[in-house]
């Protein structure tokens, strides 16, 4: 009888894993179990708050894509997984058997600073993005000052950095950026470390680039407060101070979601509750249980005065998809070989009329590669690839072979690698 491989999560690496799997065995049952009914290309989504993008360009529905590539799909969020009976348990009362889990679920968002989500927005989710998108709508019909920035341990600053700047852009094409002070907050001990420590010159280039915009920065301080009219912050001895501003966009920090949790602290990080995972992104108790994406506990790349995590980008997530299918599908076929993804990143920070990128690999210093760019035409090349990444999912292939390919030939990037050690933590060397 064919094994039964269970998703939890129709995100970037749910999906990524379940065609990985396909492809590399037509025989596996695959069930993907999601409660949002679509897939979403969450880097668009601050296009998709600016207006520069609508839902139906970012979004696909996942039960006819699903179904045309032999998928099965629960249109459920999972509610509990009982690791010791191989069940999970949906929302909808459904309990699903499973012979291999693989936990994807993207994060549960922490709205940490006290009135964050009352008085600020995000754009981590479609639904976030649109209702920033109607309050932008009322804004540039009375606009002020607008605060950017990012809470104590949060590792996802990308979309903060890319928000500012193209807001910038937007507010100039209608001729009202002089009214507009915006000032980026940020837990980062300098702008530009990403949550990374840096990536080659990205703090002289940020810090460039945030001057070049009039935009002023304030680095290594904790967002304590968001109140309708301003944002409260503290420094590193505990002094606070306020910005005002009309809108804010504050980025939450993430942990993993309540069904992660459920499993117990063999499977939960009990820092975070996000999946605990070997170097083949293995739960070292449940063999059968793996985590893809943004939910798997990865230590963060440094230790900074105010917490940051590691970012884990769309190039990282694929990686660990495509380790994870491999290594399912050899444990199914008896094989020994166990594959780690290299966890390199690339961060394109668009901003409208350009864009910055940074190459990162591995992503845990020391790299064998870093490289930047900012250029006109890497903001084509953004929207390029965001058209492109939505071609694949259409296709049901994430990893075509051209792909593989180009990376090596443009990067030196080898998306996974034959590990001889799976012990040790995500992103360490085997
Ligand atoms: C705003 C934003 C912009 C970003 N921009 C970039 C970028 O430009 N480049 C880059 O490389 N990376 C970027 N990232 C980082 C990363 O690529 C994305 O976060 C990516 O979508 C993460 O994929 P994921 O599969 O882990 O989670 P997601 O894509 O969030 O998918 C998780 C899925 O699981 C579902 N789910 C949640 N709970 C449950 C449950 N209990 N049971 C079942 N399903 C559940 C969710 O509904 C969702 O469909 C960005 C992140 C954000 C938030």
């Amino acid at each position: 009888m064919s094994k039964h491989i269970v998703i939890l999560g129709g995100g970037m690496g749910g999906i990524a894993t379940a065609y990985d799997l396909r492809k590399l065995d037509k025989s596996l049952k695959i069930t993907v179990v999601s409660g949002r009914p679509y897939f979403g290309f969450t880097p668009a989504y601050p296009h998709l708050a600016l207006g520069w993008r609508k839902f139906d360009d970012i979004t696909m529905p996942l039960a006819p894509l699903l179904s045309k590539h032999g998928i099965d799909f629960i249109n459920e969020n999972g509610e509990s997984i009982d690791p010791d009976a191989n069940k999970v348990k949906t929302t909808g009362g459904k309990e699903i058997s499973y012979d291999y889990l693989v936990i994807a679920t993207g994060p549960k968002l922490v709205f940490g600073a006290e009135g964050q989500e009352q008085h600020s927005t995000s754009v981590c989710t479609a639904e976030h993005a649109m209702e920033l998108n109607r309050k932008l709508e009322e804004f540039y019909k009375d606009p002020g000052h607008v605060v950017v920035g990012a809470i104590p341990g949060v590792s996802c600053f990308g979309p903060a950095y890319e928000f500012a700047f193209m807001l910038h852009h937007e507010l100039k094409k209608r001729g009202i950026r002089h009214k507009v002070p915006i000032t980026y907050i940020t837990s980062e001990p300098y702008v530009g470390h990403m949550g990374l420590g840096g990536v080659g010159p990205s703090r002289r280039l940020m810090e460039d680039t945030m001057a070049e915009r009039s935009i002023k920065y304030i680095a290594n301080v904790k967002i304590t407060k968001v109140e309708p009219d301003k944002v409260i912050y503290e420094d590193l001895e505990g002094k606070t101070y306020e910005v005002p501003c009309k809108l804010s966009m504050i980025m939450p920090r993430f942990m993993g979601p309540d069904v992660v949790a459920s499993a117990g602290d063999k499977v939960a990080n009990p820092a975070n509750k996000m999946v605990i995972v070997n170097r083949c992104f293995q739960n070292p108790t449940y063999k059968n249980i793996f985590g893809v994406g943004v939910v798997t506990a990865i230590p963060p790349v440094e230790q900074t005065p105010i917490p940051t995590g590691a970012p884990k980008t769309g190039m990282m997530i694929e990686q660990m998809a495509l380790a994870v299918a491999h290594n399912i599908v050899n444990d199914i076929r008896n094989s020994t070989d166990r594959y780690a993804p290299e966890l390199s990143a690339i961060c394109v920070a668009d901003m409208g009329g350009d864009a910055m990128g940074f190459f990162a690999s591995p992503v845990l210093p020391p790299r064998s590669v870093v490289k930047y760019k900012k250029a006109v035409w890497m903001h084509w090349f953004k929207s390029a690839f965001e058209k492109y990444f939505m071609w694949k999912v259409k296709t049901g292939d994430v990893a075509p072979f051209f792909e593989e390919g180009m990376l090596k030939l443009m990067f030196s990037v080898h998306p996974i690698h034959l590990c001889k050690d799976c012990a040790g933590s995500p992103g360490s060397p085997c």
